[in-house]
């Protein structure tokens, strides 16, 4: 069977060997295997950690959360009482059915809507759709998102948020390089003392050193690489990018980080984060992402 269901999880499988696996709670991709030319078997290309904890307690520290309604610390008055990154990533979502199941891809759709939970924290009606494709090398990720205001009202009732998939690539952190964000401003999370925007100055960015980046207007097409191996990441509506590797020493203090599994990922996390999306009544939005893999060695020499 291409799709495999239980009670809280859904395995996706491709019948040329690639695999994906996503949790209703938080929608959260947590493993996607996939081969490449030099390695024929599928192997992980996502990092969770070993203590994440998968119950549905708190958002899973790995794989592919989803960044809704608020990147980050919220900052909109309209999402003043939601936690750090918003409620998509702990919510339970609900199963809507395989939107494609053939040689080029086996897909399932995923919905959330507003829950007693949810209106208790965030008052604005909107339906979010997420649809996972599993293709033989690649990976995408669409989040459909409308708001279901039937106002009529002048202003018209607009539903802003931010959106953002938090994706952990299974990477060596010591020698991971990414492109092309040169010359794109950034906010440097790390350098708290230095207020306003950076500008990106290598053409290949490491996460040697504790890093926390948000890149706007971003090219929207990347790739990681690594010896031996990589990926790019395309992506659609997703006008800004993050990079976020903690490093040790700020890493040992994330509770449900495994020791050292900070040298075995970096964070790049497509989004529109920099202000607000924005969607009248009726309307939707959609961000997209393809994640394929880099068969032959494309390494940056620097
Ligand atoms: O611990 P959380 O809430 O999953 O967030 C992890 C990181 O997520 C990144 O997206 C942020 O840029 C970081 O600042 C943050 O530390």
């Amino acid at each position: 069977m291409p799709v495999e269901q239980s009670a809280d999880k859904i395995i996706l499988k491709h019948p040329k060997g690639s695999s994906a696996e996503l949790l209703l709670y938080g929608a959260t991709v947590i493993s996607w295997k996939a081969a490449d030319k030099l390695h024929l078997e599928p192997f992980e290309r996502l990092f969770v950690s070993s203590k994440a904890l998968l119950d549905g307690s708190k958002p899973v520290r790995g794989g592919i959360p989803v960044v809704f309604p608020c990147f980050g610390a919220p900052s909109h008055p309209e999402h003043a009482r939601l936690s750090q990154h918003g409620f998509a990533r702990n919510s339970v979502w609900t199963w809507d059915g395989i939107v494609m199941d053939n040689e080029a891809g086996v897909s399932v759709r995923l919905t959330l809507e507003p829950t007693s939970g949810i209106q208790a924290v965030y008052n604005k009606p909107f339906h979010l759709s997420y649809v996972v494709t599993l293709a033989e090398h690649q990976l995408s990720t669409d989040l459909h998102v409308k708001n279901t205001s039937t106002s009529t009202d002048f202003p018209p009732d607009v539903l802003e948020f931010q959106a953002l998939f938090h994706n952990y690539i299974r990477a060596p952190s010591s020698s991971v390089l990414i492109h092309s964000l040169e010359n794109l401003k950034y906010i440097d999370k790390i350098d708290s003392s230095f207020q306003g925007l950076k500008t990106e100055t290598r053409a290949g960015v490491d996460v040697k050193t504790a890093t926390d980046s948000v890149y706007e207007d971003a090219p929207q097409n990347y790739e990681l690489t690594w010896p031996g191996g990589g990926l790019s990441l395309r992506t659609t509506h997703l006008k800004d990018v993050v990079v976020w590797n903690p490093q040790a020493e700020a890493g040992s203090k994330i509770g449900d980080m495994e020791e050292g599994g900070w040298e075995r990922y970096v964070c790049l996390e497509p989004g529109h984060v920099r202000g607000f999306a924005k969607i009248e009544p009726g309307r939707t939005w959609m961000g997209q992402q393809v994640l394929s893999v880099i068969h032959e060695e494309r390494r940056m020499h620097l």
